[in-house]
Formats: structure tokens, sequence, C-alpha cells
């Protein structure tokens, strides 16, 4: 931040709507039960802007390095700034519930930070980590949900709803939580043997917990599986995921409300007997009409309207309930809207456990000691329903009686059963629907959002639906029908999915478009007024059209193994894109075994989890690796009709080498922190002053032939002795530079004549501006070089012209030696992907 620049300022109120809505302020007045002090506060609350809220994401250690940042060097900066009337801006706080300082939130707008000088510095910060995934903009009330699941590493974990991804973000870490760490603390007790050097004892490596998923050598072997039932979505997902660099994630493409079942590996000597995966963790943040979002999606003030929540009560059962048949007894469901209406909250949790055999079976978990310091109030045990017309009704019973009656006029549309609390002496009568959380707006300055905990106790049966709607239930309002299933979820049979139609679907109701989130923080986006264009997101109702008919079992619901499914052209899936295929290379495969031998490749790194995307199962451009889990999953399901859309972490790229001697697969930056402490020590290059890793990171090619590799400090003698081809440079900080202090390992490409450090261009930027706080643009000598010589040869031809000679046309090219970093614009904008000037021209 320069000195002398403005520091006070003033800025204009949220955008001028007016958040004034009748009918729904009706309807949460009456319903919320707030007092009525409070009544005010909610409504105030829900008409101011949002703040602006922001976590530090990745690995914790990593995270705690970009938070430090933050507080030691942008925050003494931003206390200083002040409003045109000399009041102190709030700066950032960290949201006091959420672990290690790690998520953040501050008032002043997102548009003020954005243009105001004074936080030119803080904002170039946020934008570069956010662009390599170090901070993920994510509404606060979102962050909740991962956080009361209690995943652990090693466990399995679904999220059935992900897109865009900032939950699956938060659940990939905790799979992840502490496995640096464990792989260090397992590789020290073979260095000697291996020939490695692993430096001093990291304070994580000291306090491993042993019995904490160690079966791996200490890799990670929990899974995360991201679905999302919008394909475009699932790409923004994947786009989201990729950056935590995970083997074991991957992202699938199907309707929550019928997820297939996950097959297994048989056990050995059992082949006829598939099993399939229980989870252990299961997020159902589902699609819902969103009007806690109100603060953000202002435009929700003109449209809300009953309906949404209304028309899509009966998929938020059908998700929640396939939820709880996938998971493990013992496991956590964890249910969650960003909604206030109780049709799609308390309602759908009370209709799912009771469509599970009721509290025996599944229990609500009380979380009142989770996140000391959350302010949240307990689920609603009363509650009454608005119907199309907003009329307002208190039990099915009344609306039977409506119907009874003979009344033709302002029929409430399809109401249902279970959008009302259970019935008096019914089973679900009793239900603790008070340890639900509900946050609303005003209790800590956030969004509106409803998060539920569930607890699997033992094995359920699913009840069979009962198309229950108002034209169609008892008039004594009963709820409770026969248990006639029997049961349908044990780990060798596929899971069965409450598939029997849909009481009222979307489309019967004209109702319920899905919220989604498009501009990728974690929340969704008002409803378009009803009758206008779909959001990007699917239907359910369309999707299950997409989707081939299940076969339907004796208990009533369908059986849910994906089937190979109809495909619109042949290798291309129902939305006309092209999966490829995941094939496992045999360890034995002569690119495998060359990669082994020139990194020197420790055999306690798996040889069997790399994989190639074509048919035909030839490494030709990208290797992947996955977890063993994940091979598993990709391996077993291939051809079932799970849809998987993303798997496995890019590990080695091909390109052209300086010499036949040097492999030819390099090692991609988003594979290099899973495989560098295996990579044998003839392949390696330590750092550890931060000097020299300055000139790496603002020049592309800094050259080492000729004398020049003296310009390299401390790495010189090294990089000139050591052999051409990739090479991993190991930044191990000494522990004297401040804001040089993260161990780090990046790929870098030693030529004949330049270094290259494979990184993104973004990449480098974040880099230079955390460990050295320079914006300094990054140098492409070849391409300058190409410039110069292409106003060079245009000087040339004015001249020539001028003179009324011919121009040589192919001077410049050739004074560049053939084919020039400019001539690739891969090179130009993807550093990583593109080779050095030397490895293009086959020297
Ligand atoms: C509330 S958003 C999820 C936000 C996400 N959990 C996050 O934290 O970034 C709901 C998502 O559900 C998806 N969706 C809608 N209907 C679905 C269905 N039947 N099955 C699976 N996903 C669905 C939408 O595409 C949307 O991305």
């Amino acid at each position: 931040m320069g000195r002398g620049r403005k520091r006070h300022f003033s800025w204009k109120s949220h955008a001028e709507i007016e958040k004034v809505h009748e009918k729904l302020q009706k309807y949460y007045d009456n319903l919320l039960q707030l007092p009525d002090e409070e009544k005010a506060q909610f409504w105030d609350a829900l008409r101011r802007e949002l703040p602006n809220s922001f976590r530090f994401a990745g690995s914790k250690s990593h995270a705690i390095a970009v938070r430090n940042l933050l507080k030691e060097r942008y925050m003494p900066e931003i206390v200083k700034i002040e409003h045109a009337d000399g009041r102190k801006v709030e700066p950032p706080q960290p949201v006091p519930w959420y672990p290690n300082d790690l998520a953040w939130d501050m008032t002043t707008p997102k548009n003020v930070v954005r243009k105001f000088a004074p936080f030119a510095a803080f904002q170039k910060f946020l934008v570069s980590e956010t662009s390599i995934g170090n901070i993920s903009r994510q509404e606060v009330v979102s962050m909740i949900p991962p956080l009361v699941m209690d995943v652990r590493p090693g466990m399995t974990v679904l999220d059935m709803c992900a897109s865009p991804g900032s939950k699956a973000t938060q659940l990939l870490e905790m799979i992840h939580q502490g496995e640096e760490a464990r792989i260090r603390k397992f590789l020290r007790a073979f260095a000697k043997e291996d020939g490695l050097d692993l430096g001093v004892q990291t304070e994580e490596e000291l306090e491993i917990d042993e019995d904490v998923d160690s079966a791996d050598d200490g890799r990670a072997t929990g899974l995360l599986i991201a679905n999302d039932a919008d394909y475009k979505r699932c790409h923004m997902l994947v786009h989201q995921l990729k950056r935590l660099s995970s083997p074991n994630m991957i992202v699938t493409n199907h309707d929550a409300t019928m997820y297939p079942s996950i097959r297994l590996p048989s056990e050995p000597g059992k082949p006829d007997r598939p099993r399939y995966i229980k989870f252990d963790r299961i997020l159902a943040d589902v699609p819902c009409s969103g009007d806690g979002t109100l603060r953000k999606n202002i435009n929700l003030w003109n449209d809300w309207n009953p309906n949404s929540a209304l028309g899509l009560h009966t998929t938020q059962i059908r998700i929640l309930v396939r939820a709880l048949s996938m998971l493990k007894p013992g496991g956590r469901v964890v249910y969650s809207t960003c909604s206030m209406n109780p049709v799609e909250n308390e309602a759908i949790v009370a209709a799912a456990i009771a469509k599970c055999g009721g509290p025996e079976k599944v229990e609500i978990v009380d979380c009142s000691n989770e996140l000391p310091g959350l302010k949240r109030r307990p689920g609603l045990k009363s509650w009454n329903v608005m119907d199309r017309s907003s009329r307002i009704w208190n039990s099915m019973q009344e609306v039977n009686e409506f119907l009874q009656s003979g009344e033709r006029t302002n029929m409430p549309g399809k109401l249902l059963e279970t959008m009302f609390p259970p019935p008096e002496g019914s089973a679900g009568a009793d239900l603790p629907l008070e340890r639900c959380m509900r946050v609303y707006a005003h209790l800590q300055n956030t969004g509106g959002f409803f998060i539920t905990v569930l607890h699997k106790k033992e094995e359920v049966k699913i009840r069979p639906d009962e198309p229950k709607s108002a034209s169609t239930a008892q008039p004594d309002g009963s709820r409770d029908s026969p248990a006639t299933d029997k049961p349908s979820d044990v780990a060798e049979t596929p899971d069965t999915a409450a598939q029997a139609p849909a009481a009222a679907s979307e489309s019967e109701t004209g109702a319920g478009e899905p919220r989604v989130d498009e501009n990728g923080d974690g929340e969704q986006e008002p409803t378009p007024p009803h009758g206008s264009k779909r959001p990007r997101s699917e239907e359910p109702a369309q999707l299950e059209s997409q989707e081939p008919k299940k076969p339907r079992l004796e208990n009533g619901s369908e059986q849910s193994e994906a089937k190979p499914q109809p495909q619109a052209r042949p290798g291309r899936n129902q939305h006309g894109q092209f999966e490829e295929p995941f094939k496992y290379l045999s360890p034995d495969h002569e690119v495998l075994q060359n990669i082994k031998s020139f990194y020197s490749l420790s055999a306690r790194f798996p040889q069997d989890r790399f994989m190639v995307r074509n048919a035909a199962g030839d490494p030709t451009k990208a290797i992947y690796y996955t977890s063993q889990l994940v091979k598993d999953v990709l391996v077993e399901n291939e051809g079932r009709g799970v849809k998987v859309v993303h798997g496995g972490v890019k590990m080695f790229m091909k390109q052209d080498a300086p010499s036949a001697d040097v492999c030819r697969w390099r090692i991609q930056s988003e594979g290099m922190p899973i495989i560098e402490g295996y990579v044998g020590e003839n392949r390696v290059v330590r750092l550890r002053k931060r000097e020299t890793l300055r000139k790496l990171l603002i020049e592309m090619f800094p050259k080492i032939a000729d004398g020049a590799w003296e310009q390299l400090g401390e790495i010189g003698e090294r990089v000139r002795d050591i052999g051409m081809g990739c090479l991993v440079l190991r930044l191990e900080p000494d522990g004297t530079e401040e804001s040089f202090m993260e161990r780090m390992a990046l790929p870098l490409w030693k030529s004949v004549h330049s270094l290259n450090l494979m990184l993104p261009k973004e990449e480098r930027a974040a880099m230079l501006l955390r460990i050295f706080n320079d914006t300094t643009p990054l140098i492409n000598r070849a391409l300058q070089k190409e410039k110069q010589a292409k106003i060079d040869q245009h000087e040339k031809e004015r001249r020539a012209g001028e003179n009324g000679e011919k121009a040589a046309s192919n001077d410049a090219q050739q004074e560049n030696g053939g084919t020039t970093a400019a001539e690739d614009p891969a090179m130009l904008d993807d550093v990583e992907d593109a080779p050095t000037p030397e490895g293009m021209v086959s020297d």
C-alpha cells in the first residue's frame, strides 16, 4: 500500500431495490417464532448487504502460512483505512467458530475493496491467492455443514449435490488432513536405506497419531465422490477440486435421488458376491428455494413465492432417503439448505426418518456442543404451510376437509402430508427436531442456513413412497404406512433408493426451480420468475426421464445399481460429451519402467496406480495417478453406467527431450507433492535461500549455458552438473528469512541452454507476491526475442519498401534458430504445459 494515498472514502449503499415482500414477511413472521424485538433485527439484517467472506484452503500448514500473510502483511495497513468522516473501516475478522482462524469476513463491500486504492494490495492478494485456490470465496454459513460432518482421514465420503464445490473442497481437505507429515514420517524410517535426505523432523510429524490412516504407508486412503446432476456444473466442480490435486477424489454426474450403488472388488475367493460402497459420511446440500440468500440474491425480494419450496420438497426427501440408504450404520449424513422454509427443512428430516424406519434407525444428532461460538436457533417443531396462492394451512387434515367440502375455489394445489409436522400420536411426533440447526441473518451477520446431522444407528428398510397428494390423501391425515418392504441395504447388495413415483414432482406442481450457484461461492442464485427460462441446473424430473427406467424390486423400491446407459452417439455420453475411459497401466509397461529408472523412483511408491485416459490404454500424452480405492471404483464400475466425469491427478506429461537418454515424461506440478518424496537424489536440486527462487519465478527461461549458471546462486553448480530433463526443485527454507518458511517441491526442467520452472503463470505470480511481496511482470526472454525479431523484420521490410528492394522474408525466423517459444501459444498462455525452447527444436 503506497504511502500518501487517500485512506478514506465513501460508497453508495446496496443496489436500490425495494426490499419488501408482504407474503414472505407474513409467512416468516408467523412461522419462525422469533421474539418481537428480534423480528425487526431479522428483517433489517436480511435487507443489508452480505459481508465479504473467504476461507484459507488447502493443507492446514499451507493455509496457515497464507493466513499469516493476511495477519502480518495486510492487516496492519487495512486497519489504518478510514471512511470520509474519519471513522476507521471495519477490518476483516476471523470467524470465531471456524478452526485455526482460517475463515474471515469483512463488512466492507466487495466493490469497495476492488476499487478503492488503499485496499489495492489486499485486493491483489485476494485475487492472486483465489486464482490458484489458496483462498476460497465462500459464504460463512456455507462453511458449517462440512464442519459438523466429523470427517476423518481414511473415510469414504459422498457429496451428493456438490457443485460448485466449496463444501466438497472442505471435505477433501479433511480426508487429506495430516497426510504430508504421515508420509514423511514413514519415509524417514527408511531414509538411510533409500538414500533420501528428509531434513529435520517437522512439528506435524511429531504430532502424528499412529492410528490414523496409516494403512497405505501414510498416503491418504479415504475417498470423496463429488456428484452433481448438472453436467456443466460438474465441470465447475472439477475445476474447483482439481486445485487440491487429490488422487482420492472422483466427480460423478447423477441425479442424487437415484444415485447408483458403487461397486467394489469382490473379496478374494468370492467372485460371485459383488460388494458395494457404504459411505462413512454423506453431505446432502440439496437444491432448495434459497430464501436464506436474500442478502446476496436481492432479486428474490421480487421473485420469492411459496411454490419453489413446495416443488422441491419431494426431490429433497428422495435425496436424503437415498443418502441414508447408502450410509454405513454408525455413519453420518448432514442435510443442509440455504432456505428458511420448514417445508424444505424439518419436514424433510422428519419424512426421511419416517421412511427409513423411524428414530430407532436414524437419529438427529444433538450438536449443541459443536462449533462453540456459532449462534443458532433450534429447529421448528410446529409450522404451517403456505400454498401456491399464499393461503396458510395448519395440517393435512385441514386440507383434506377443505377438499371434501366440495369447495372448488382457491384450490391449494398439491400439498403433501410430509410437508406438515408429524401429526400428534404418530411415530414422528416426538422427534427431537429442535436438534436441527437454524442460522438466521441477524444472529451473526450472515446468510440464512439450515443444517441437520443424522446418525444412522442400524441398517434401514426403505418404506415405499405413498403418493398422497391433497387429492389422494386419507381424510385422517395419517402418515404411517405398513412396512411391507424387506431389508434393502447390505453391503453385498446394491443399495435401493426410494424410487416409487414421486407424489408431486416439479413437473406436476409446475414449481420448484432449484437454485443454482453460478458465481461459484458456494451459494445459490435467485430463482428466475416462475415460467421463465430454467436455470442451468437440470430439473430432477428431466433427469429422471433421461435415465433408463430402473427395474422395480419386490419391496416396492427400485434397484439403483447403474446399468450401461444408452448413449446418444457412440463413445459419447448423453450430453454429447466425449468421456475417455480410465485405463490402468501395468507396472511393467516400458514407459513406467523408463520413468522409474530415470527418477530413481523408490519402490515404496505404488507402481500399479498409474492410468491413462484413452480406450487403447496407451500413454500418449498424460499419465495420471489415483489412490487404490479410486482405482478399485474406476475399474469395477467401468461399463456399468456410473458416469464418472473426473478422476486422477495428472502425474507425468510427455514432452520433447533434448537427448535420447532424457526421460520424455516430466513430472506435472499438480502431481509433484504426491511423488516428490520418492524421487531419488540424482534428480533433486535443493534451495534454502529465497533469492535464486525469485529469478526462477520471474524469468521463464533463465540461461545456464556459457557460464550463466553462476547467476543462479546456491543452485548454480548443481544445475550445471545435473543431467538434463525434469528435476525436483526442493524448497527447504533454512528458517532465516521471513515469508520463506514453507517446504515445497516444484518441477524444474533443465535443457541445453536454460532452466524452466514448470509452473502455471498464476502460480508463479502468486508465489512472487507471497514470498517477495513482488508484482514484477514475468519475463519470457524467448518471447521478447521473438517480438524483437518481428519488429526488426517489419522495420527491414519498411526500409526495403522505401528503397524499392525486396524484403528477405525469413530473416527473423532464421535469426531465432527455428521454432521459438512465441510460436507456441500454449507456451505463452500456460507455461506448465509448454516445453522449453530447446525441447521444441529437438536438438
Ligand atoms: C445448493 S447447490 C450445492 C452447493 C454445493 N454443495 C457447494 O457447497 O458448493 C445444489 C446443487 O444441486 C444440484 N442438483 C439439483 N438437483 C439435483 C439432483 N437431483 N441430484 C444431484 N444434484 C442436483 C444443482 O445442480 C446444484 O449444483
